[in-house]
């Protein structure tokens, strides 16, 4: 589902150049659940922003779904990240003006359906979340578990296959973090791709792997093993 070869990646400002990552070699089979963890600034967001096509690798290779990431000029890389990728973020960037049933309608803003389609869409999504009640609330009506379940329907609402998940849980209590992890899980036994970094090495433990990210590079055979 996602193969990453070789990848390496150097931001460059005026005077520094930072190695942010240094050959990674990657594999997430198709319905796998993965961890991604490491100290802070050793290449974890930079990594996930590749994987999503959010950037694009310095050197190496990136094949998504069997298809070089190379092949693809950038108007088709963003139609391939919309219809592939849900991302959640650890502050969840609600839009704050939107009520909660706009936010997660704005994905589906940039495909070719009508108003009466979308509004289904995201109804469902919303009910999947457990936020079925919540639709014309507004995101600062809500509890941080409850922002962080709207941004999960809002990622889920285009039906994608991998979800990229950047700290999910990094600004909510233990029962929150419980509840938005029981739902990653429920979405992932249903088939979703997940890729997700934490610090946190108990939310780590519930899922299927853990991948060990340390000064740019993989550690360990972990991240080899894939199907
Ligand atoms: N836009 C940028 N310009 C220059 N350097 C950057 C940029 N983004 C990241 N870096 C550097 O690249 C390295 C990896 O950063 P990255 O954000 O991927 O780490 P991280 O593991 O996600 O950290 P954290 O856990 O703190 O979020 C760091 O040394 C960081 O300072």
């Amino acid at each position: 589902m996602i193969k990453l070869e070789k990848v390496s990646k150097t931001y460059r400002t005026d005077k520094v150049e930072t190695l942010a990552l240094k050959d990674i070699d990657l594999h997430v089979g198709k319905g796998e659940f993965v961890a991604m963890m490491g100290p802070s600034g050793c290449g974890k967001s930079t990594l996930l922003n590749i994987i999503g096509l959010l950037d694009r690798p310095g050197q190496g290779r990136v094949h998504i779904d069997g298809v070089a990431l190379s092949s693809y000029r950038d108007k088709d890389v963003a139609r391939l990240r919309n219809k592939t990728f849900g991302f959640i973020f650890q502050s969840f960037h609600l839009i704050p003006d939107l009520r909660v049933i706009d936010n997660v309608e704005l994905p589906l803003l940039y495909r070719s359906m009508g108003n009466g389609e979308r509004s289904r869409l995201a109804r469902e999504a919303l009910e999947r979340v457990g936020l079925g009640a919540r639709m014309e609330h507004f995101p600062n009506q809500l509890s941080g578990g409850q922002q962080q379940r709207v941004a999960i329907a809002r990622a889920i609402v285009g039906r994608p296959q991998i979800l990229l998940a950047d700290e999910p849980t990094g600004n909510l209590d233990s029962k929150m973090s419980a509840e938005v992890m029981d739902i990653l899980l429920k979405l992932n036994s249903e088939g979703t791709t997940i890729v997700m970094v934490t610090h946190d090495e108990q939310e780590a433990r519930r899922v299927g792997r853990i991948v060990r990210v340390f000064d740019g590079q993989l550690v360990g055979k972990e991240h080899a093993h894939a199907a």
